[in-house]
This record gives structure tokens, sequence and C-alpha cells, in this order.
């Protein structure tokens, strides 16, 4: 098993064809889905009654096979069809399960095996009513490979009301919905069954944790990162990403701002100065500019300065909203852009580009702008030179203002410590997800940035 790919409903397809051109059946592969889910049902049931929601494809007939499975143990299992099987796996399921189905259904565990990675376009108002109906009218919920009624690609709910699981139990291998808002804020606690699916060509990848190091024994503030963090019209926000800059790894953070700040740690050192001559500072490794920076005339001449001196940089904020490809320097490849959901559609705008989905998105701007692109948000999508990785879901309680300062602090903090902008990106995310752990519930941004060496302990 490859545990950490993810694919798209056409890579899942090839996936399985390669099972089959080895020697697999659907039939074969189909009782190995619907024994492995079957096992986690049945553990999650504790003896409570059981209805099965089978569809008309296979993921249907996992559910029959599901259903024989629990009722050969014991268990006390329904089975709803709205529509009979049209596949042939799914017709020697059905006709393998030694049952009856019922118009209506009461039990305790209610399974969704209405429709999988084949759903081709939004529920009819009848089988929407019925998911959420038999939803409703069970305490818990389980999806088999996806809950109905979503987009495998995109995470996309293709319906309104559809129902919130407790479990979903991913096929073979994790789709891009699996991770994805909306839908993955449904999936409940998720488990992948294998079916012995091989690394395949996928470009996407869950993101796993990255491994950090202590300085060394003769490391100094220099040797372990110079970061400068450029204020704007809004000095707080630049201060946040300062002081997160600080907990991450960095030996030494400057803040340039005519501005000062009542909030600026003494450890965050204040310059006054000419931006050049900043930037011309031959010990420079990492710059972070956007955060509260302004979108006025003087702040595009900030960007364009920044971008003209090619150092390891960090696009945030309001530089997005300048960023145009004009912009975009020769080489971009030490450039992290950290776009959230309506920047990262303004960006495609001004790059040009035409997708569906966030994965999409990201890759198509990373390739047309050559730079890194961590598309933020309650899921992150990391997008380099044609690969991707989406991270875990951290905690709800980042959704606070200042949050995204910090994130594109410790990135900042992350290059100057002489790591790339993908690796930058991930550890930030990974990092500011922890220290959202460690903060608890109804942190501020400045409760974050406390927890930020905890939870760079973590991963050291
Ligand atoms: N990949 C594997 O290794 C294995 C996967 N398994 C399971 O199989 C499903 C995928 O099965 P598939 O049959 O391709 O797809 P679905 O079960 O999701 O359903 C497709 C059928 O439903 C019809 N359809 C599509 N959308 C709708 C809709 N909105 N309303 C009504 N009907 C719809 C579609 O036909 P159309 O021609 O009408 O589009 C299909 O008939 C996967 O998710 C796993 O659960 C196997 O267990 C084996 C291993
Ligand atoms: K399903």
């Amino acid at each position: 098993m490859a545990p950490n790919q993810i694919l798209t409903a056409a890579q899942m397809r090839s996936a399985e064809q390669r099972l089959i051109d080895g020697g697999e059946t659907v039939e074969s592969l189909m009782e190995r889905a619907g024994a492995g889910a079957a096992e986690w049902i049945w553990r999650l049931s504790g003896g409570r009654a059981v209805t099965v929601l089978c569809g008309p494809g296979n993921n249907g007939g996992d559910g029959y096979v599901i259903a024989r499975v629990l009722a050969a143990r014991g268990c006390d299992v329904q089975v709803v069809a709205p529509i009979a099987p049209v596949t042939d796996a799914a017709t020697t399921a059905r006709a393998r399960w030694n049952g009856t189905p019922v118009q209506r259904a009461s039990g305790e565990v209610f399974v969704d095996c209405l429709f999988g990675t084949g759903l081709a376009r939004p529920l009819s108002d009848d089988l929407a009513h019925s998911l959420s109906d038999l939803a409703l009218a069970h305490e818990t919920r389980v999806a088999v490979d996806l809950p109905s009624g979503v987009h495998s690609d995109t995470g996309a709910l293709l319906n309104d009301h559809l129902p919130d699981y407790d479990l979903t139990l991913a096929l073979g291998a994790w789709k891009c919905a699996h991770w994805l808002m909306p839908v993955s804020a449904k999936m409940g606690e998720r488990r992948l069954i294998d079916l012995g699916v091989g690394e395949g060509s996928s470009d996407l990848a869950l993101a796993q944790p990255p491994r950090l190091r202590g300085p060394a024994a003769d490391e100094h503030k220099y040797s372990r990162g110079l970061a400068l963090v450029i204020g704007g019209e809004m000095i707080g926000a630049a201060v946040l990403a300062a002081r997160a800059a600080q907990h991450s790894g960095a030996g030494y953070v400057k803040l340039l701002s005519e501005h000062s700040h009542p909030d600026l740690p003494a450890d965050v050192v204040h310059i006054d100065g000419d931006l050049e001559e900043a930037l011309a500072d031959e010990r420079l490794n990492a710059v972070l500019v956007g955060p509260g920076l302004g979108r006025g005339d003087l702040a595009r001449h900030v960007v364009a300065t920044v971008l003209g001196h090619d150092r390891p940089t960090v696009l945030d904020a309001d530089a997005l909203a300048i960023l145009s490809p004009e912009l975009v320097p020769s080489d971009p490849s030490r450039i992290l852009i950290t776009p959230h959901a309506g920047e990262l559609l303004t960006l495609c705008k001004a790059f040009g580009i035409v997708r569906e989905g966030k994965v999409e998105q990201a890759l198509a701007l990373a390739e047309a702008s050559g730079m890194t692109v961590l598309a933020k948000g309650p899921d992150n999508v990391l997008a380099a030179a044609g690969k991707a990785t989406i991270s875990p879901p951290a905690p709800q309680w980042l959704s606070t203002a200042g949050t995204g300062d910090a994130l594109a602090g410790i990135a900042t903090s992350r290059m100057a410590c002489g790591e790339t902008p993908s690796a930058a990106a991930l550890t930030a995310v990974t990092v500011h997800a922890e220290a959202a752990r460690l903060a608890g519930p109804m942190f501020s941004a400045s409760g974050l940035i406390a927890s930020i060496p905890e939870a760079c302990g973590s991963f050291l």
C-alpha cells in the first residue's frame, strides 16, 4: 500500500485496472473492500442494528458485501436499495447477499453505499431525500469510500443538506475529497482500507510531518538565519509575523518599518531605514512582504523592489493583491506565495488560469508563476514543480485574525534557516497546526505565537 498517495477518480480506476491486469477481478476487490469496511463497521456498531443504503454501481456492490459479512456475524442488518445494481460485480454481490431490501429502515448505524467515485452529477431530489432522511434516522453514520453527493476530485458538495458522518472508510487509496474542503469537514474520522493498490503516478500526496534540527554547537545568530519582515500601513500584522518568525528557528529577525509599535518585543529588532539598504545586506537569508503592507503605489514599489533583489522571499496578504506576471523575477524558484481562497482566485485571474478546484488551481498557478504556492485555509494545498501535497486538517480555532500573519512569519523563518520554499511551507503549516492544538480553544494570534516553540519542539 502507498498510504500517502491521493488519487483522482480516473487514477483510481487505472489503479484498479492494474490490479485486474495482475490477476484480480472486480469481484475479488469488492470482497476485500466490503470485508475491510465491515470490520470497521462491526467494531463501531457494538451490537447495534445496521442499515446499508446501496446504490446501482460498485459502491452499492460494496454495500451488499458489507451486509452479508455483518449478517454472517450475527448483526441485525437491513438494506435499502432505491436503484437495482447495474454492474456485474454489484449484481453478483447482491445475489450473494441472502436478503430482501426494505423501503424504510430504522437501525442505529447508517452505512452510505449509495455512490462512490462514479458519481457523475448531483443526486436527484428523491435520492437526496432518501439519503438525508436515513442519515437523520440513525445515530451513527459511516460513509463507504466517499459520502454520496460529493465530487471526488474537487471536494465540492453537489447537493445541499448532505449528511455529516462519524467515519469515512476510503477504499484502496485516498481520494482528493477526503482531504479537501468543504467535503472533508463532513467525513468524521478517516480510515484507509488496503486493497493492494501500489505506488502510482499520482502528483498528489498527503503531507508528512517535517523533521527539524536544532542549532549546531558552533552556531551563532547569523548562521541560524537572518529574516527581514517588511512592515507597511498596518504595522500590527507585520509585528505578528515578526514575532512568529522569532520563535520558529531564525537566529535574528528584523522588522523594517517607519512606524513603531508598543507590542514589539525587544528581541525583534526594529529598523527604520532604507529598503534597498536593508535588502542589500549580504547576511540576509529571507524576506517577508505583504502583511499589513497596503495596496497603493508605495506598496507596489516595495513589492517590485523586494522581487528585484532575488532573495528567498515570502509574499503574503497585500503583496498577493499586487503580484502580477510582470513582477515575477527571472528566477522565481526562491519565492513562496501563501494565498487564502480569495487571493488564490485573484491570482488565478491575474495569471490567466481557468481551472476547477483548489489542487488544480494551485498546481496551475505554481506552473504559470514558477513560484511555490501554499493555498492556505482549512485545507492547505502546497504546490510546486508539478507536485502537490494536502496537509491533514488543523484545529478550527485557527479561524481568527492574525493567524495568517503568524503562518507567513513561520515560513519566512524556516526559509531563513535554509529550507526550500516547499519545505518551509510544509513546516509552517505543520507547526502552525500543532501550535494551535497546544494553545487550546479560543486563542488569539498572540496565544498561538506563544505556543510555537513547544510546537517546533514536537518535530525536533
Ligand atoms: N477502485 C477500486 O479498486 C474498487 C472500488 N470499488 C467501489 O466502486 C466504487 C466505484 O464504482 P462505480 O460503479 O464506478 O461508481 P458508483 O458506485 O459511485 O456509481 C456509479 C453508477 O451510478 C450511476 N450514477 C452516477 N451518478 C448518478 C446520479 N447522480 N444519480 C443516479 N445514478 C448515478 C452511474 O451511471 P450513469 O451512467 O447514470 O452515470 C453508475 O451506474 C468505488 O467508490 C468503490 O466503492 C469496488 O469495491 C472494487 C474496488
Ligand atoms: K458512499
